[in-house]
C-alpha cells in the first residue's frame, strides 16, 4: 500500500473578517506548501494572521476563496460531519494555556479524544499510559492539572494532542506561558515528536529563540510571508 503523504497546500487563499458593515481582508492571495514531516515556525506581528492560518489548516475556520488541501483532501469540499471526523484523525491542537479539564486527572484529559474512537477501555488505558510515558509524565497519571507545574500541564496538553496519533500538530504559542527552562523542555519534546515520530509541526511563536527547534521559520506580515529562514542544523 502506498503510504499517505500529508503535504499541506494553501492555494490562493482569501480570508476576511467583518468590521462593522465592511470586511477587512487578512489574506488576499496566500499560497504556501508545508511538506509532510516539516517543523515550521511562524512569527510575525500581532494581528498578522498567524492563528488564522492554524485555524484554516485545522479546519476550524474556512477560507472565503482559494483552497486548503491536506494530503490531497480539499477541506472546503468536505461536509461539516466529514471534516469533524477527518480533523479528529489527522490534526492535534496544542494551546498556549493548555485548555485542560480542571476536574479530570492527567490520564483522563489524555483519554478524552480517545472516547470518540472505537478503542476499548483497556486499549485506551494502554494508549494513555504509553503517551504519558513519551511526554515524561509516567508518574503523574492521577494528578489533577492544578497539582502540576505549567510545563507539566503543557506536557499533558501535548499528550492529549497526540493521543489519536494525528499526523499534524498545530501549536499556538505552546511556550508562551512558560519560564525559559520549561519552555526549552517543551520545545525539545516537540522536536522529538517531529524527528522521531514524524509529526508535521506548525508552531506560532513570538519568541525568536523558540525557532531553533524548527526546520524552517517564516515571518508573516500584512497577510504575506516576508521572509523565510531554513535552520542550519535541524
Ligand atoms: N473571528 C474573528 N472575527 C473578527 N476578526 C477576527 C476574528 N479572528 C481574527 N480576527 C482578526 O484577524 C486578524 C488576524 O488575527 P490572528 O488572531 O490570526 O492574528 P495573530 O497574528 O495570531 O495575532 P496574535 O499574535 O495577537 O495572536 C486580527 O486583526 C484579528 O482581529
Amino acid at each position: 500500500m502506498t503510504p499517505v503523504s500529508y503535504d499541506i497546500e494553501l492555494t490562493g487563499v482569501y480570508k476576511s473578517y467583518p468590521l462593522g458593515k465592511s470586511r477587512i481582508p487578512i489574506f488576499e492571495d496566500l499560497t504556501m506548501t508545508i511538506p509532510d514531516g516539516d517543523f515550521l515556525a511562524i512569527m510575525g506581528p500581532s494581528g498578522s494572521g498567524k492563528s488564522t492560518i492554524l485555524n484554516l489548516i485545522g479546519g476550524i475556520d474556512t477560507v472565503d476563496g482559494g483552497h486548503v488541501s491536506i494530503g490531497g483532501t480539499m477541506l472546503d469540499k468536505m461536509s461539516t460531519r466529514a471534516l469533524t471526523r477527518w480533523r479528529s484523525e489527522v490534526i492535534g491542537f496544542v494551546f498556549q494555556f493548555y485548555n485542560l479539564m480542571p476536574m479530570l486527572s492527567a490520564a483522563q484529559n489524555v483519554e478524552l479524544p480517545l472516547l470518540l474512537t472505537d478503542l476499548s477501555a483497556s486499549e485506551r488505558r494502554e494508549r494513555v499510559h504509553t503517551i504519558l510515558d513519551i511526554v515524561g509524565l509516567a508518574d503523574r497519571h492521577d494528578h489533577l492539572p492544578s497539582l502540576l507545574s505549567g510545563g507539566q500541564q503543557q506536557r499533558v496538553g501535548i499528550a492529549r494532542a497526540i493521543a489519536s496519533d494525528p499526523r499534524i500538530l498545530l501549536c499556538d504559542e505552546p511556550t508562551g506561558d512558560l519560564d525559559r527552562k520549561s519552555a526549552d523542555e517543551i520545545l525539545e519534546l516537540l522536536q522529538l515528536l517531529n524527528t522521531k515520530l514524524g509529526k508535521t509541526i506548525i508552531m506560532v511563536t513570538h519568541d525568536e529563540s523558540s525557532t531553533r527547534v524548527a526546520k524552517r521559520t517564516v515571518i508573516l506580515d500584512k497577510g504575506r510571508f516576508v521572509s523565510e529562514e531554513i535552520a542550519q542544523c535541524a
